[in-house]
């Protein structure tokens, strides 16, 4: 996250971070006790092996009262991404058991009605991605507050060019932008995660690059169908 602030320790306890061999790669969030969403292309550098789930955690580093590393059961990256654009960029992972539940443990709901978020809504973002251009790496979640743009103004030729379908968002990235390490996080706005972040352009800070989710709303079935079919 690019000119955020650190997060109020705890107070978005669906967060999740996705690690190999104990270092953050990715977001993501509890969507369900047993289930969390991310992006497709945080697998792409990952050779086939599974990444693991830090959940309850504020500092990557530091011990906390319910910060607990889980197993990984299986992953269903969305059959339509590929690492050719930004389609269906969704990835759900299916922990080796259910989460414990706790103050800092939360599911967090994500929006079912497939209609666009009004332009100018202020919503929330939060990562353990990089915070400078340097790829300065924070050991405790930062958040940013991102007004959404509407997707004529994201497709300008002189933005995204017609690339940012209905199943996509944007947010405008004047300065404060999501960024490398922050992908598969959700932009939640009034208390419901709207979508998911995709490294998109991969530009970070640039308002002529604005930041691009993968909208959860279009995918619930799919969401629920994994669920439902790898639940038994
Ligand atoms: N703002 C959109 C967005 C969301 C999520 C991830 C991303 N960026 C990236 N995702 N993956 C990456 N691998 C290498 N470099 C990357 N961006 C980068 C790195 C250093 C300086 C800078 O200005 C940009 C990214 C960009």
């Amino acid at each position: 996250i690019l000119r955020g602030s650190v997060a109020r320790p705890h107070l978005k306890p669906y967060m999740a971070s996705l690690q190999l061999d104990g270092q953050h790669i990715c977001g993501g969030f509890l969507i369900a006790e047993q289930w969390v969403l991310s992006a497709a292309h945080c697998t792409e550098e990952t050779d086939g092996k599974l990444f693991q789930v830090l959940l309850g955690a504020h500092s990557l580093t530091e011990p906390e009262p319910h910060k607990r590393l889980y197993q990984v059961r299986a992953q269903f990256p969305h059959p339509g991404s590929n690492i050719h654009n930004n389609k269906d960029d969704l990835l759900l992972l299916q922990l080796e058991e259910k989460a414990e539940l706790n103050a800092d443990v939360r599911v967090l709901p994500f929006q079912r009605e497939d209609r666009d978020v009004a332009a100018d809504t202020v919503c929330e973002v939060a990562g353990w991605g990089t915070i400078d251009h340097s790829g300065t790496r924070p050991d405790k979640l930062h958040q940013v507050e991102r007004p959404v743009i509407s997707r004529d103004v994201c497709n300008h030729r002189t933005r995204h060019d017609g690339t940012i379908t209905r199943n996509m968002m944007c947010t405008d990235s004047r300065r404060k932008d999501t960024c490398k390490g922050d992908s598969g996080g959700p932009l939640v706005c009034g208390g419901v995660a709207e979508g998911v972040v995709t490294a998109g352009s991969r530009v970070c800070g640039n308002y002529k690059k604005p930041a691009i989710y993968t909208r959860i709303a279009p995918y619930a079935d799919w969401i629920d169908s994994v669920m439902a079919s790898a639940d038994g």
